[in-house]
């Protein structure tokens, strides 16, 4: 299958090229303006006729590619859930984690086998009695997600028709994400329900929520609890902070986490949920959260191993748009998502590869939320296959199909410094619970060496060189 990719483009061009001489040939001949007008209806059948044969041949490619890719990754993860030291790794089946039947075809519909480590480790304690709070840490893509929509669903009462569990994320994509998880895994639990406290979604003032289980981020979430009064937030004995680390380092959304984490009971049970937490905010965690459970990474095993890690030195961003096309060539790549600093430079990037016949979805800051989730919603479905982006979707965005993630642009702090939490989120978009992934830094100058070099430091993990232009080389360092 190398190569797959590259040269179905290249019989796209071939095609094409035959296409337009035998319409100009056809134009040509004929001196008739009747006639013109139906060479020119026929030019226009005939292109978008291929461009659908294109587009079908391109979309089955994809899907063997997916089809390939799906029973290689069931395999791999079978492996690695024997591994004692992958996180996939767990000792328990899901019956043992003393799931209710019901969520139990929940998982198994979703297609679970066996729980990971974070999942076989954090579920007990979320689901003991009396509660317990919880600060967890586990790589990106093993499960985090899955683990606290359980927790939630396993906690709800469905008899009490009012929000008893309430769950916070950083984005409304996040949000939007989580609350399918949810739906899915909660499908044979008829009676619980879930809202979405999100921007765009109306409610009646003062009518109390019958949902179970809100999902939201936190602005919405503090106007549904104290301005529309939907949410009785005393009644709340279940709350879930995913990426935790975000939600109480970042100004806005700190302010609005504490508002409402003040609202709730005593006795509320706390869950927070990251896959990187700066010792800072750790130490802030413990101080809100009361006598946690804690369930923390060395920082050596914050990386995961089936993420391989590479850099390509480039001068000027032509030089970084020629290496990311011999990347192109030499990877068989089912989708990819592309970092870029600016807009400026993500509107560039996008507009240089779609002219290459990319397709590519851009995703920036200045678009509103629902065009950013319909535009994530497309790349899910395979609509697009790359999707250049600034910081906007660094983190929990699942996609199991990314196989490379490209930082364009290094991750920086406001220092200049390497931002490391958000290297690990960028490039925990591919490699989602086993599968292989690429994470390739485009280093464009001195300052950006260094912070590859701050990056290998912190994580103790080597990032290695890679020269785009030997494809000798290139395939055997990525095989
Ligand atoms: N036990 C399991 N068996 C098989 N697949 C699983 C299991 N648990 C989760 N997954 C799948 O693994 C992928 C990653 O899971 P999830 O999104 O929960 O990870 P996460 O740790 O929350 O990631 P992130 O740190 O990026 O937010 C999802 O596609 C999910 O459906």
């Amino acid at each position: 299958m190398r190569h797959a990719w590259s040269s179905s483009r290249l019989r796209l061009v071939q095609v094409g090229t035959a296409a337009r001489s035998r319409t100009s040939l056809m134009l040509t001949s004929n001196f008739c303006t009747k006639r013109k007008k139906v060479a020119r209806l026929e030019k226009k059948t005939y292109t978008k006729t291929l461009q659908w044969i294109v587009n079908l041949a391109e979309q089955s490619l994809l899907n063997k590619l997916i089809r390939r890719s799906l029973v290689r990754n069931r395999n791999q993860v079978e492996v690695l859930q024997a591994d004692p030291n992958s996180p996939l790794y767990s000792v328990k089946t899901f019956e043992e984690l003393r799931l209710k039947p019901e969520l139990l075809k929940g998982v198994y519909n979703m297609g679970f086998n066996r729980p990971s480590r974070i999942q076989e480790n954090a579920l007990p304690m979320m689901l003991a009695q009396p509660p317990q709070n919880l600060i967890a840490q586990s790589q990106s893509g093993t499960g985090k997600t899955a683990a606290f929509s359980l927790a939630m669903l396993s906690h709800v009462n469905p008899d009490n028709k009012w929000t008893q569990c309430l769950c916070i994320a950083p984005t409304y994509e996040l949000a939007l994400q989580t609350g399918q998880v949810i739906e899915q895994m909660g499908k044979f639990c008829p009676d619980v329900k879930l809202a979405y406290a999100i921007r765009g979604n109306r409610m009646e003032r003062g009518a109390k929520l019958q949902e179970q289980i809100v999902i939201g981020t936190p602005g919405t979430v503090h106007d549904w609890c104290t301005k529309y009064k939907l949410i009785d937030p005393k009644k709340i004995t279940m709350f879930v902070l995913d990426e935790a680390d975000v939600m109480i380092a970042t100004q806005g959304h700190r302010d609005q986490s504490i508002r409402i984490h003040r609202q709730l009971p005593m006795n509320c049970q706390m869950l927070f949920f990251s896959a990187t937490f700066e010792d800072s905010v750790w130490r802030f965690a413990e101080q809100i959260v009361p006598e946690p459970n804690i369930i923390r990474l060395k920082r050596e095993e914050e990386t995961l191993d089936t993420i391989k890690q590479f850099y390509v030195n480039c001068k000027e961003k032509e030089d970084k748009f020629t290496a990311l096309c011999n990347l192109y060539g030499a990877l068989t790549i089912a989708q990819a998502m592309i970092f870029c600093r600016t807009r400026k430079m993500a509107a560039w990037l996008t507009e240089s590869l779609t002219k290459e016949g990319h397709q590519v979805a851009l995703l920036s800051g200045e678009m509103t939320v629902e065009q950013r989730a319909a535009v994530i919603e497309r790349f899910r479905s395979g609509k697009e296959k790359v999707l250049v982006t600034t910081n906007v979707c660094s983190r929990g965005i699942d996609v199991e199909q990314v196989s490379l993630v490209v930082n364009f642009d290094l991750p920086v702090d406001l220092d200049g410094n390497a931002d490391n939490e958000t290297y690990l989120h960028r490039i925990g978009r591919t490699g989602r619970f086993g599968r292989r992934g690429f994470a390739v830094n485009m280093v464009d100058s001195q300052h950006s060496m260094d912070i590859i070099k701050q990056i290998e430091m912190h994580f103790d993990r080597k990032i290695i060189k890679l020269d785009t232009s030997n494809l000798e080389e290139m395939e055997n360092l990525i095989s």
